[in-house]
């Protein structure tokens, strides 16, 4: 029977596993203890290596090898490794192993060279977007995200160079993943010799599996001569790292915030040294958290100097994230505030404890209603075994969640919906087209989308002027559309600013609007926040409003005391240089000429509504309430109190993106002129509530 805890009043005990039993130790760490080991002896203790002979004969008998291995059992770091030493490498063949996420892919790559004892980049080395940090000729292992992995197929079809590619964390499900095991399985008919190797916490084994079970009609001389068996082969790895103890509050609780921050002052007060990592939901969430955590140590009368406390989230600039690596000072301990871009793969060797709030941001998408909206949802089983999993690591640790045991027991899914079945496919659609997969409704999926959702897709891209009436993509613009890494109505608005000659500013925009924002919110400082936004607001709405943002930032030398002034969030803007720098690399590769347009505004307004008219809202007539409908389906949406036209209500608007709370509200809005919209697509406005829209 499970014991329970409360945050923040009392010591928790000591608990059993959360599933009832106790925690398993690996047959290694419980003898080993974690005082300094050599990396070869560590390498060794890890679950996984028991199964180094088993999998190295898996790999070489079956064209598929499906790896279940509980958090922390050496899956991402060994199994390459052990692949490169079998000989998987030689002769100038490389092996992949693909991430979900970009940090990840970094981490684990610097540790397995350091490993291996080999320069970074060398022998070993990853690819993100926007940055490839391997060598054409000394590379044997690379690690990348799945979305690189997609984008080289667009150059080398069948991925000619990788002798193995595995494909890791798959039972996170991304888009991406479930795109690249479609095309791989395809990519395998093609080239028997090429070995998968399907690594996962928690994958239903079976029906990846039966995914991968090709069917007779295209199974060739199985297993004789060197072919391997296109039956896959299932591997699970028992044992796990090191203990961790699971706390669960009573009762639920009713700010995971609040929870959060004094669990992590419960911590540092009662508990040996050790860093602590949180899971939060986003950046709004996590600067909270950081301001609250400063507070009360002060009130505690402990110095906040105790404490390192550092946010973690994908709008951070590259330094700013990889702080986190960093080692924690001595007698200080590192408080690491996360999204769960920390949940999967990593290892911060310091981590102790963790703490889970239960809550992340999750996508939702209603092909019916055609709106996608960005919504804390409590997370999956599997995810919460996950972030307990990132401590433990190098050494025995606590997981304390910030929900009740029955919560976890009957209330969470085992499994997260796969994105592909809650996401909006523009990009997907895209991706697939440029491929030359022609018959997108008839894909080989590990778990279809809804034709709808499809469907949807096909019209926005058809509407672009991506696809033409046979559904393939367009020259240029689909190709171009398809070239950049990018949402294809970004990728539209940045290839209409070339004509329309705003370039230079819509390159800002696209870099400002791919974070979640550039303002530093603070509870109860809302008034501060609303005059500091006036400083900067633009009646044309607020992607005008970003450039003068931007502007004063440049003006102010990029300081960070200009932006503590100005309520501006100064790790965002740095991380908007940073994209921004990126994108103009890309615009420049596809020919775009990047130009200002000074101070003319209506041409980038032009330019956003060439890529988000299908984004376009009409202000009912006698709304008091500012009530908009959407142009596309007449759903009923309102301009969120952050924006700067915010209670102005200009007749016709274009948003970047809705979030729904008791309403579905607009973010990032712009007013337009309607003749716009017909003009930037008439096909699309063509059947359209036609009659609304003033020619
Ligand atoms: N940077 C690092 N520093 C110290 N130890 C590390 C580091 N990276 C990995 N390790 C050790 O290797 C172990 C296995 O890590 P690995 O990422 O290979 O596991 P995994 O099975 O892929 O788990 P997950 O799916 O959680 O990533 C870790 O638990 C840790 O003990």
């Amino acid at each position: 029977m499970a014991q329970f805890w409360k945050p923040g009043t009392e010591r928790p005990p000591l608990l059993d596993d959360e599933e009832g039993g106790i925690l398993l130790y690996s047959a290694s760490s419980a003898s080993s203890g974690y005082g300094f080991v050599s990396i070869e002896k560590q390498r060794q203790r890890l679950p996984v290596f028991k199964y180094r002979t088993s999998i190295l004969y898996l790999v070489e008998t079956h064209a598929t090898t499906i790896i279940v291995g509980e958090t922390g059992s050496g899956k991402t770091t060994q199994i390459p490794q052990y692949l490169k030493e079998a000989g998987w490498a030689d002769g100038g063949r490389v092996i992949a192993c693909t991430q979900p996420r970009r940090l990840a892919v970094q981490a684990v790559a610097s540790r397995v060279a350091e490993e291996m004892g080999v320069k970074l980049g060398e022998e070993v080395g990853y690819t993100i977007r926007f940055e490839d940090l391997t060598d054409r000729d000394l590379t044997r292992i690379k690690f990348l995200t799945d979305g690189v992995l997609l984008r080289e197929m667009m150059d080398d079809p069948l991925l000619t160079k990788y002798s193995v590619i595995m494909v890791d964390e798959a039972h996170e499900r991304s888009i991406s993943t479930d795109i690249l095991l479609g095309l791989l399985k395809k990519i395998q008919r093609r080239r028997p010799e090429l070995r998968l190797v399907i690594a996962s916490a928690t994958i239903e084994a079976k029906s990846m599996a039966a995914f991968f079970h090709t069917s007779k009609k295209h199974r060739g001389l199985e297993g004789g001569d060197g072919v391997p068996k296109t039956e896959p082969a299932i591997l699970s790895v028992e044992g796990r790292g090191f203990n961790v103890q699971i706390f669960y509050v009573e009762e639920p609780v009713p700010d995971y915030i609040q929870a959060a921050v004094s669990t992590v002052m419960s911590i540092h007060d009662q508990e040996p040294m050790g860093d602590i990592l949180v899971f939060l939901t986003g950046q709004d969430d996590i600067e909270a958290a950081v301001r609250l955590l400063t507070e009360e140590a002060q009130n505690n009368g402990k110095p906040s100097s105790g404490l390192v406390v550092l946010p973690l989230y994908s709008g951070l600039s590259r330094a700013e994230q990889d702080l986190i690596f960093s080692p924690t000072p001595r007698g200080k301990r590192k408080v690491v505030i996360s999204t769960n871009i920390a949940e999967t793969s990593l290892t911060l060797e310091g981590v102790v404890y963790v703490v889970d709030s239960g809550f992340s941001k999750q996508r939702f998408y209603n092909p019916i209603s055609d709106i996608e909206n960005l919504v804390v949802a409590p997370i999956s089983k599997a995810s919460a075994r996950q972030r307990a999993g990132r401590a433990g690591r190098v050494r025995p640790g606590k997981c304390y969640r910030l929900y009740s045991e029955e919560h976890f027991v009957k209330e969470m899914s085992a499994e997260g919906i796969p994105e592909i079945q809650r996401s909006n496919l523009v990009s997907c659609v895209i991706q697939l087209k440029a491929l030359g997969i022609d018959n997108i409704l008839g894909f080989d999926w590990p778990a279809s989308p809804s034709p709808e959702a499809m469907i949807r897709a096909l019209e926005v891209l058809y509407s672009l002027g991506v696809l033409d009436d046979d559904a393939k993509l367009t020259s240029p613009t689909g190709f171009q559309v398809a070239e950049i890494p990018l949402d294809p109505m970004i990728s539209k608005m940045i290839l209409a600013s070339n004509q329309l000659g705003c370039s230079e500013e819509i390159i800002t925009i696209a870099a400002i609007l791919s974070i979640q924002s550039i303002w530093f919110s603070v509870r109860g400082q809302q008034k501060e926040l609303d005059e500091a936004k006036l400083r900067f607001a633009a009646a044309e709405g607020d992607h005008v409003t970003f450039l003068n943002v931007y502007k004063g930032f440049l003006q102010s030398g990029k300081s960070s005391k200009w932006c503590h002034k100005n309520f501006v969030n100064y790790h965002a803007m740095r991380k908007v240089i940073e994209i921004r720098e990126q994108l103009r690399r890309i615009a420049q590769r596809i020919g775009i000429v990047v130009k200002s347009c000074e101070s003319d505004m209506q041409v980038v307004r032009k330019a956003v509504t060439a890529g988000f008219f299908a984004n376009a809202c009409n202000l009912e007539a006698f709304s008091h309430s500012g009530m908009y409908k959407t142009v596309r389906s007449s759903q009923e949406v309102y301009i969120h109190p952050s924006s700067v036209l915010f209670r102005v209500n200009p007749k016709w608007v274009i948003y970047h993106s809705l979030v729904s709370t008791d309403r579905q509200y607009m973010r990032n809005v712009i007013s337009i002129d309607p003749s716009w919209l017909i003009e930037a697509a008439p096909h699309f406005y063509q059947h359209q509530r036609l009659n609304s829209i003033p020619h």
